[in-house]
């Protein structure tokens, strides 16, 4: 009772209003919603259901679901406030707990003091020569055009992005490639990504049970994360071992010149533990976002030669020349098609955050949506960037169409806190250049290999949604080699 009326207290003195409900026929376990959502995951349409809501709703809505209250939104105003203005009085929630077994606690899973520390460790390695060092990409790419049939015959992209940006992120973080492009067979490195992906796709069913989810685990589970913890401290044991205690400068610059993520790490902490849950931190944040902006990338120039052709022009002005980040920096068309990519298919569609304390955001308060809303402490935020970048108040009546265009300065488009691929705030991703470089270097490289595509797959877009956002069943498509 002293909580509830707490909270009346709390949204009166800051003039709140109710917020507009979500219909739902009961508001303690929300099981209407429940089987809603088991169907839209069935029927593979949770992103579209999500749209409709907004749409028969408003941009802002309450609703109840398994025991907890979630406030939706897509008002650029309301996510500014929880990822920034307001970052204190919100937390990531569950997060630790569903990815704890695999990840441990790192920059992706924790919050406060430990988050802030983890950021510190990891940020300074996220600079410009590290990010601008594309020789690595290079040996990866060629491995992976070595698979690429040049008989017409299709290929799958999509799961050849999945192979570069693992060899890619585990040759950047440990210094050692899994090279799954290379054996596909049982090494210990292809058991290490395989059983990788198996306990990342756990966590995800772990996330999406609520409050459930600490008590889901299974045997397979388990040993998956053994599997993946053994590899790595494997690794990290060697590193900590390696550095010398008097000038652990002299030590992290070995490699052959090569840039390793652990070896700069080991510079600021020797903790085997502490650098084994960073490494896995950052090559789950960091692995299938990559591949998923290509894969959508690739499935939109396979069925779009009007954007296949100036992007080809502009990849032409290069002579066949290999570019270097200068270079890459450069490439307007290129840059304008990553922009759009990330809009109608963002990595990470949908996102959410809990609040911590009593607090409000500024909009959405009924009758005309422009007063603050109460969020009570424990209230969970959801957001979904997949369903703002649709909105047609701020990309224009054209906004569901693929136009890499809109970016050009000439439209004066500047969505601001509209426009969030990479999230906003002291939590904005720490690999955005390192994501956006990768990305750029292998289309560059690859339509420098083959002068086109044919698309394999007459069907529509069709969402897949784990962790991230994929294309369901791939992205068939025959290369066509240039000479
Ligand atoms: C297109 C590619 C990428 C996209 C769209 C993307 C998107 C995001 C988003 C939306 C978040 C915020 C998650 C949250 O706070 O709930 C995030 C965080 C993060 N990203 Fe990325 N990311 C990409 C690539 C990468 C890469 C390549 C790396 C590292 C190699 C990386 C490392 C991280 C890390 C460490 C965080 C956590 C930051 C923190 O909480 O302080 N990301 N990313």
């Amino acid at each position: 009772i002293y909580t509830y009326i707490e909270g009346i207290r709390f949204s009166r003195a800051h003039g709140c209003k109710p917020a507009k409900r979500f219909p739902q026929s009961e508001r303690i376990i929300g099981y209407d919603l429940y089987k809603q959502q088991q169907e839209a995951a069935r029927t593979k349409s949770l992103l579209a259901r999500g749209l409709k809501r907004y749409a028969d709703n408003g941009p802002t809505f309450s609703f109840s679901f398994m025991g907890n209250t979630f406030v939706s939104t897509i008002d650029p105003e309301n996510i500014k406030h929880i990822l920034a203005t307001q970052f204190g009085d919100f937390v990531l929630g569950s997060r630790s707990v569903t990815f704890g077994p695999l990840l441990g606690r790192g920059i992706f899973t924790s919050d406060g003091t430990h988050w802030e520390h983890s950021r510190a460790l990891v940020r300074p390695n996220f600079t410009r020569a590290q990010v601008a060092d594309l020789n690595t990409f290079e040996t990866h790419i060629q491995h992976m055009i070595a698979k690429i049939p040049r008989d017409g015959s299709t290929v799958d992209l999509q799961t050849l992005f999945f192979r570069l940006t693992l060899d890619s992120a585990t040759e950047f973080l440990f210094g050692e490639s899994v090279h799954s492009l290379l054996h596909p067979d049982n090494s210990e490195e292809q058991e290490f990504g395989r059983a990788f992906d198996a306990a990342q796709n756990l966590c995800g069913r772990r996330g999406r049970l609520g409050k459930l989810g600490a008590y889901y685990t299974t045997k397979d589970f388990q040993k998956n994360c053994k599997t993946v913890h053994d590899f790595v401290d494997k690794i990290v044991m060697k590193a900590v071992k390696d550095v010398d205690p008097q000038d652990p400068e002299k030590t992290a610059s070995g490699n052959g010149g090569r840039y390793v993520f652990l070896n700069e790490m080991v510079k600021s902490t020797r903790d085997p533990k502490q650098l084994r849950d960073e490494l896995l931190n950052i090559l789950l944040a960091g692995r299938d976002t990559t591949a998923s902006l290509l894969s959508h990338t690739f499935h939109v120039l396979a069925r779009r030669p009007d954007i296949l052709k100036p992007l080809q022009n502009e990849i032409d002005e290069l002579n066949g020349k290999v570019p270097d980040y200068e270079t890459l920096k450069q490439m307007k068309y290129l840059k304008n098609l990553l922009t759009e990519s990330l809009r109608l298919f963002p990595v990470v569609p949908g996102n959410a955050r809990q609040a911590n304390k009593n607090t409000t955001i500024p909009r959405g308060g009924d009758p005309d949506g422009l007063s603050p809303i109460f969020i009570a402490k424990g209230t969970i935020v959801t957001y979904a960037p997949y369903a703002m970048h649709r909105r047609k108040d701020i990309y224009g009546p054209d906004a569901d169409i693929f136009r890499p265009e809109r970016w050009a300065p000439e439209e004066g488009l500047r969505p601001g806190w509209g426009y969030l691929p990479f999230n906003g705030g002291p939590r904005i991703c720490v690999g955005q250049q390192f994501a956006l470089t990768e990305a750029s270097y292998t289309i560059i490289r690859l339509l420098q290999e083959f002068k086109g595509l044919e698309n394999r797959d007459d069907g529509p877009w069709v969402e897949n949604l784990a962790l991230t956002l994929s294309v369901d069943g791939g992205v068939k498509v025959a290369m066509v080699p240039r000479s």
